[in-house]
């Protein structure tokens, strides 16, 4: 039967058939997500393509081919989306104009309905005011006659009989009507689809076809009313006109209802709308229920039957009892004479009577007329309703055929779907039989490393407990550490401050030590030093220059047949190194470190070797270089404690005249002035001082120094011999920790040629230069004098040479000549001089009479004071105030004792006094 069938309609759906065809690639998933999902009407189609479950986790090219995959089907199911859109939307509208000529069928019977109801109302309306009073009137004249009022008793007793039977298949129709109502409303809560609705058309077709045959029962009812109405005053077909409109109104009003209930299932069919998921999901079940519903049809119209079969046999039999009463002689025509005759009034009533029957029969026969009319109005909507429903069957058979064709493209698609998932399962168990090795070999280095992991954990657990107690253990030997160090520092300091104490006294001890050493040694030291005999010397000075070798500070000099001896501070052989003279001279320079200033002079004849003890050669340096060395290795020694700063200054004196040799522009001649700060101390303008931090500043000081003495003249040889040049070395000390200040002089200084000029008879520039030389080394030997006979006056200005070494020759100053002298026999008459000249100013010091030092003079070289040179330096002899000359002057009084004996006795003097000093 059509109402229990579920199916598709694709032949609404051509292009839903055709894209099933073409893509038999369709993933069973998504089948399975179309088929199963979506209560609302196609919410299910509206899902995101996201919400299709993974399948497997493949390896990348599978991954790949599954995304592809999943988006042609999301493409497939969007399409198939909008198809079975369209297609329900198609149903839809086909169901509602379906529906609508339904209703409208419906409510065309229920006005034809209602309008027979009216016919019969009036009709009823009319027959009740005549029948009573009528009747009343046919006992009252029926009393009289025993026989008629029997035969209207049975009448009246067969139509009620009649009537009962016709009430009783009433209500047997009803009850059986009553069944069929709630079995339609049960199919139509089980089904709640088209299909019931079907159902519930025929239903109500049934219902109609029943209404009819009760319709036709009441219809007997008005034509045996004027024959029965006459039988007794108190006709029962009255009572059941009544009872029969009466269930005749409740009956339209079940119908009403059931009406009411079609119109409300056929609202929630239009609501529902989820045709395809209900389909889908019951579409067994309604196959069940279509086949129960089938043959509880067959038995209800087995059933109908056999009720028509009775109400046929029943109406046959009412039809016979009519035919049986009509053949009877008019009783009532028979009373209604006797009754015009005994009353012309009833008569008269009764012919009105009649004629109103007459007009109410003609009226009747209208209204049957139009009932028939209604009848095939009827008829003609069931056999459109038929048409319908076959249309209906047609479109059920399509709509089977499409879920044919979707059942067997489901079943591909499952196929499909198993494949897939037999291939995924196939290499999803690779993957595992994969994973589960590597899970074998995770767990096989688990238990290896088991023991090692309880090993650590211990360890770990030992390391916690340290770091847990590792803050209290900190802070305690933190405190201990910090109650040591405050201790050791307290001692430090403690011991620090004492031994700062015991240094700054040892300090100051050492300086006075060194000072005494220094003084008792002479604040005028004059050495000697021979140079050797150069190659290509023709002249020998061996039998010349003697040395005595008991004591290094007589030299011997056999002049012109007589053996001379000259008594120094210390006398250098020719073997003597560069070393072994600045040994001799590192005392002095210590001192400028210590704060004093400290002159170094070189003297003697042109190429006597001044330059070379002063200067030295670049594989062996001599006193200049020697000393900067010594003064950076001392004050790198007392650094951190001292902070000491050393300053360079190269000046050439060249006619009396000052040059700077490290200065840029080497015509300037500089001038010697008075500071004007008024520390009376001198200052050269324009003087160029190196601060030298290396002895590589060292080396570039002196390159440029003597760079720029050599482009001042043609020949340097020649000209370093006519000029003196100074070395100025100042050394400016600070002390952090005593905040002691010292500032040092050291003044190296290379003398020009001593040489006799005048004597060789130069003239002009060479005489000049002479002049000058000799007036500068007067100068020198003056201030010289003048410092050790402490007198008033010192005369430093007389030349530019003692007046630029001022400050370096007075106070506590500290002074060497170096005499070099050569062993050659032609410089022999000079290297007298020089000696003479070293010789006085050493017995100078020495004595405390120039007449001591003249005897000495006269015992060792019978050099007179006449015998000086006019041009040789002027030393004036005065008596010194300290004079290490007054002990050894006494020792040397005494004619007994040789100079070696003089000379050891002079150092146990120093001894002593240094002694003493200490
Ligand atoms: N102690 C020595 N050992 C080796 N060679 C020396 C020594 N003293 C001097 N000479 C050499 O004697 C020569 C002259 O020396 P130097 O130039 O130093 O004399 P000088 O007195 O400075 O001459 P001038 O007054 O012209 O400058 C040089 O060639 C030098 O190398």
């Amino acid at each position: 039967m059509f109402g229990t069938r579920k199916t598709w309609d694709l032949g609404h759906a051509p292009c839903l058939q055709e894209l099933w065809k073409k893509d038999v690639s369709l993933n069973a998933s998504s089948v399975d997500f179309l088929m199963s999902d979506g209560e609302e009407d196609g919410s299910f189609l509206s899902l995101p393509p996201a919400a299709f479950p993974q399948r497997t986790t493949l390896n990348t090219a599978n991954q790949l081919e599954a995304s592809q995959h999943n988006h042609n089907q999301q493409l497939l199911i969007q399409k198939l989306q909008e198809k079975v859109c369209e297609f329900q939307a198609r149903l839809r509208s086909e169901e509602a104009s379906r529906r609508l000529q339904l209703q409208r069928l419906l409510q065309c019977h229920e006005q034809r309905q209602l309008e027979t109801t009216d016919v019969i109302h009036d009709l009823q309306a009319e027959l009740h005011p005549a029948l009573p009073s009528g009747v009343r009137e046919l006992q009252r004249s029926a009393e009289p006659q025993p026989p008629q009022q029997q035969h209207s008793e049975c009448l009246s007793q067969e139509g009620g009989r009649l009537i009962t039977a016709l009430r009783k298949q009433v209500e047997e129709l009803e009850e059986k009507l009553l069944v069929q109502t709630q079995e339609a409303e049960r199919l139509r809560s089980e089904l709640g689809a088209t299909d019931l609705e079907k159902h519930l058309e025929l239903l109500v077709v049934e219902n109609e076809r029943l209404k009819h045959e009760l319709n036709a029962c009441k219809s007997l009812l008005p034509q045996e009313a004027p024959t029965l109405a006459c039988a007794a005053t108190d006709c029962p077909h009255s009572q059941n006109v009544d009872a029969l409109r009466s269930e005749v109104s409740r009956w339209e009003g079940q119908a009403r209802q059931r009406e009411s209930r079609l119109a409300d299932l056929e609202q929630q069919v239009l609501e529902k709308g989820n045709w395809a998921e209900i389909l889908s999901r019951q579409l067994d079940e309604s196959k069940r229920y279509a086949a129960e519903m089938q043959r509880q049809l067959e038995e209800s119209k087995h059933h109908r039957r056999e009720v028509e079969q009775q109400l046929s046999a029943r109406l046959r039999g009412c039809e016979e009892a009519l035919a049986r009463q009509a053949t009877r002689p008019p009783q009532i025509k028979y009373v209604t004479e006797r009754v015009e005759l005994d009353s012309p009034g009833s008569q008269q009533d009764l012919a009105e009577a009649q004629a109103k029957s007459a007009n109410l029969q003609e009226q009747l026969s209208l209204q049957r007329q139009l009932l028939r009319e209604l009848e095939v109005q009827l008829h003609e909507s069931q056999r459109t309703s038929t048409q319908l429903r076959a249309q209906i069957l047609v479109y059920e058979g399509e709509m089977e055929r499409a879920q044919g064709q979707l059942e067997a493209e489901m079943q591909n698609l499952e196929d499909e779907k198993n494949r897939v998932i037999e291939e995924a399962f196939v290499r999803a168990e690779s993957e595992m039989k994969a994973v589960h090795e590597n899970l074998a070999g995770v767990r096989m280095n688990l238990l290896t490393l088991q023991p090692a992991l309880r090993t650590l954990t211990c360890d770990y657990n030992c390391l916690k407990r340290q770091v847990q107690d590792f803050p209290f253990m900190l802070e305690k030997a933190i405190t201990e550490a910090k109650q040591e160090i405050c201790q050791v520092i307290g001692e430090v300091s403690s011991a620090n401050q004492e031994l700062l104490r015991k240094y700054k006294r040892e300090m100051n001890l050492r300086k006075k030590c060194h000072n005494e050493l220094v003084r008792l040694k002479g604040n005028i030291r004059v050495f000697c030093r021979v140079r050797p005999v150069c190659q290509g010397e023709q002249d020998s000075a061996e039998n010349m220059v003697s040395f005595d070798p008991e004591d290094d500070a007589l030299l011997y000099l056999s002049n012109k047949g007589k053996l001379m001896t000259f008594e120094l501070d210390k006398v250098f052989h020719p073997q003597a190194t560069q070393e072994e003279v600045f040994q001799e001279v590192q005392s002095l320079v210590t001192s400028c470190i210590d704060g004093f200033n400290v002159c170094i002079f070189a003297y003697g004849q042109t190429g006597s070797g001044k330059t070379y003890t002063m200067e030295g050669v670049p594989k062996d340096p001599g006193i200049n270089q020697r000393a900067l060395r010594l003064l950076f290795s001392e004050v790198t020694e007392k650094a951190p404690d001292w902070d000491y700063k050393i300053t360079v200054s190269m000046v050439e004196i060249y006619n009396e005249t000052l040059r700077n040799l490290l200065g840029d522009n080497q015509g300037e001649k500089l001038d010697i002035k008075m500071n004007p700060d008024g520390s009376g101390q001198l200052y050269v303008p324009g003087l160029t001082n190196f601060t030298v931090k290396s002895p590589e500043d060292i080396n570039r000081v002196f390159e440029l120094g003597h760079m720029n003495r050599a482009t001042a003249c043609t020949n340097l040889n020649e000209h370093s011999s006519r000029s003196h040049a100074l070395l100025i070395i100042t050394v400016v000390g600070f002390n952090s920790s005593t905040g002691h200040r010292t500032q040092g002089k050291l003044n190296l200084v290379d003398l020009a040629g001593s040489e006799r000029i005048a004597k060789s008879g130069a003239e002009g520039s060479r005489l000049r230069e002479a002049q000058c030389i000799n007036k500068s080394l007067s100068a020198l030997g003056d201030v010289i004098n003048a410092l050790r006979s402490r007198h008033s006056h010192v005369p430093f200005r007389n030349s530019r040479l003692t007046y630029l070494l001022s400050d370096s020759l007075s106070g506590d100053s500290k002074t060497l000549m170096m005499v070099q002298i050569s062993p050659l026999v032609s410089n022999m008459s000079e290297s007298v001089c020089s000696l003479k000249f070293a010789q006085r100013v050493r017995t100078i010091e020495l004595g405390n009479t120039p007449r001591r030092q003249w005897e000495i003079s006269s015992t060792s070289s019978s050099p007179t004071h006449d015998s000086l040179e006019p041009d040789s330096p002027p030393v004036t002899p005065v008596p010194l105030p300290i004079s290490r000359a007054s002990s050894a002057g006494s020792t040397l009084s005494s004619s007994s004792k040789t100079p070696g004996a003089r000379r050891r006795s002079q150092s146990q003097l120093t001894t002593g006094r240094l002694k003493l000093a200490i």
